[in-house]
Parts: structure tokens; sequence; C-alpha cells
């Protein structure tokens, strides 16, 4: 299950990314927001990151304007790592590296074809495993 959050900065983006979920049969949970008006990101990226957090998603992916301040929100929660992404590289690396949990773009960033192109490259890439990988995370855990 992925949970997903965004603000008013991302809601446009993150409709596109909902239908792309679902042409990939993949299920999710939306934690908001709900329209297009103005609200607070760090609402959304509680939720999403406690989602996480409680076992309730495995992965989340969490879009803003920039995907910055929903980010730092997310990475506030112990055993969060939200990777902010603007290329596929990134989102690779980031799963295969950090075994990111939680993918953050922003709205007023990335256009809606290399969006769906991050949210897949981060979905299907796992974790690489590599024992000097899992020292540095429980290095951030610690
Ligand atoms: O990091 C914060 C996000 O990019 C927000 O989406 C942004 O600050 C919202 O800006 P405004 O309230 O001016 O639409």
């Amino acid at each position: 299950m992925i949970a997903l959050g965004c603000d008013h900065g991302g809601y446009e983006l993150m409709q596109e990314v909902k239908k792309h979920l679902e042409e990939r049969g993949l299920e999710y949970k939306d934690f908001g927001c709900t329209g297009p008006e103005s609200v607070d990101y760090p609402v959304y990226g509680k939720k999403v990151a406690q989602a996480i957090v409680d076992g309730e998603c495995e992965k989340g992916i969490l879009i803003c304007g920039t995907g910055i301040g929903i980010s730092i929100t997310a990475n506030k929660f112990k055993g969060i790592r939200a990777a902010l992404c603007t290329d596929c590289f990134t989102a690779e690396a980031t799963r295969l590296h950090n075994d990111a949990n939680i993918l953050a773009m922003g709205g007023r960033v990335v256009g809606p074809g290399l969006a769906l192109k991050i949210v897949d490259t981060f979905l299907d890439t796992p974790f690489s495993g590599d024992e000097r990988h899992i020292r540095r995370i429980n290095m951030i855990e610690d």
C-alpha cells in the first residue's frame, strides 16, 4: 500500500500520479489534500510519515510546490527516509543506497511526464541490501 499526500502546490500532479498508479494496478491510500485550495503541507507530510511508521503503508509519495517543505516534515519522523527527487537517477540511487521509503517531488518543479517516470523508478527499484548501505542507514537511525 502506497501512502499519498500533497498540498495545493502538488494537488494537480498528485491527480496524475493517482491515475498512473491505478493504471498500474497499484493500491494507494490518499491522505489528502482534497482540492487546490491553499492548505499547510506539514499536515499531509505528517499523515503519510505516520502511516509508514505505523506499518499501515510500506512506501509514500509526497508532493508540495517544491517537495522541500513536505519532505523536511516527513524526515522528522524516526524511520522515515524521504528523498526529494527531480530526476530518475536520484530516484534509483535513493532506493539502492538509502532504502528511501518516501518519494517527494515538487509539483511546481517537474512536469507530469518526468514525474511519472520518477515514480516508476522509485517504486520498481529494490534496496541493494549492501552492507555499507545498511551500516549507514543504521547510523541515521541511531
Ligand atoms: O516547501 C513548501 C512547498 O513548496 C509549498 O507548496 C509552498 O510553500 C506553498 O506556497 P504558497 O502557499 O505560496 O502556495
